[in-house]
């Protein structure tokens, strides 16, 4: 039967998330981890996981079926994924949603030269947001389309603060409005701002010597991050950051709602409920890296999104039980 030789660049919250995941799929063998640090440093979940360095992984490319980017999106991915798109048919969950454009075509260029497939922004958003996004606007094509997240952590937010020179740690939740939340399941169809949607609030650890006030305006006008928030900052030590912040719970819903003609109002909605935001979106990309894996021995080469996967390609059973079973 088939099977898929897994590595993880970058060991953060998703690295170990992929590596759990790796053990719920008999299909797929962890290779190893690679990570920029010293190995030594890095505490994998299983004691016998291979730990080398991202310089080695040139000399894996035989021995890799598709390497998982688990790299931050703000400042890692735009630099480790176009370099790693070049020897290894990838998957990444790259989310600053308004530089999608510009990462695909980065991507495309290596993985196209390569004979490579780069699969990015693989996870719940951008990743199965997205596939719902395009089935509710495609179903109800009279309606209009609402994405709410949280109360919950987000990574990419969370990835974004540690970046800000000074802050030591961070941790950054998106809080949805109940007064929108209400008024778009009333099926109002509201036209509503950024801003009107959700408030951002960070919880940051500052390095020694740092000056609180210049962190947190750098948090609160970050392009593509906080910039059309309204954001709170509180400062803590990181004691309190490791006792009331290490869980990072997230979820939420898409939610359309259209018309088929003027009598019948319709509703389409899919929803997440997360104890593991990271658990969860590791669980995506290695779903998604079997379906890489498979496009790219069908000779589907350069960058694709989840949009363009069949879903028969992310199950490990095979079209005649998908058919025998779901249909
Ligand atoms: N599309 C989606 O739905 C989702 C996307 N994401 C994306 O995933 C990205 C990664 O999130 P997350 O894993 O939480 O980020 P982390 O900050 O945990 O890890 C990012 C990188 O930082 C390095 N790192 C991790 N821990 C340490 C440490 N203790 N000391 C020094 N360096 C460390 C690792 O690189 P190295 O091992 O090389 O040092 C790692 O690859 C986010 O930026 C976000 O964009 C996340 C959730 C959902
Ligand atoms: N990419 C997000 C996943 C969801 C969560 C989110 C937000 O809270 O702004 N946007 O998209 C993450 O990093 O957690």
């Amino acid at each position: 039967s088939e099977h898929i030789r897994i590595g993880i660049a970058g060991y953060g919250n998703l690295g170990r998330g992929v590596e759990a995941a790796i053990d719920k799929n008999p299909d797929m063998t962890l290779v190893g981890v690679f990570t920029r640090r010293d190995p030594a440093q890095v505490t994998t979940l299983g004691a016998d996981t291979v730990v080398r360095t991202m310089t080695e992984l040139p000399s894996f490319t035989d021995e890799i079926d598709v390497l998982i980017l688990c790299g931050g999106s703000k400042d890692d991915l735009p630099v480790q994924g176009p370099e790693l798109a070049a020897l290894f048919t990838t998957v990444d969950s790259f989310d600053t949603h308004a530089r999608v454009p510009e990462y695909f075509a980065a991507m495309d260029a290596p993985a196209t030269a390569a004979g490579t497939t780069a699969m990015i922004s693989v996870g719940w958003d951008p990743g199965l947001f997205s596939i719902n996004r395009l089935y509710s606007e495609a179903l109800l094509p009279d309606g209009d389309t609402y994405t709410f997240w949280g109360r919950g952590l987000s990574q990419g937010h969370s990835d974004a603060v540690r970046r800000v020179p000074g802050v030591a740690g961070a941790a950054q939740y998106t809080l949805p409005s109940d007064t929108a939340i209400d008024a778009v399941r009333s099926g109002s169809r509201p036209v509503l701002a950024t801003n009107q949607k959700h408030t951002r609030e960070c919880f940051v650890v500052l390095e020694d010597g740092a000056d609180a006030a210049a962190v947190e305006q750098a948090i609160v006008t970050m392009p593509h991050y906080f910039d059309e928030y309204d954001t709170t900052v509180h400062f803590i030590s990181a004691e309190e950051l490791a006792r009331d912040h290490s869980a990072m719970p997230h979820g939420g819903f898409v939610i359309r709602s259209g018309n088929t003609s003027t009598e019948a109002s319709q509703t389409i909605e899919y929803r997440l409920a997360l104890d593991s935001n990271p658990e969860f979106t590791a669980s995506v990309l290695v779903t998604y890296a079997r379906a890489a894996h498979r496009l790219n021995q069908q000779g589907r080469t350069g960058a694709v999104t989840v949009l363009d996967v069949a879903p028969a390609l992310l199950s490990p059973k095979t079209p005649a039980a998908l058919r025998a079973e779901l249909l």
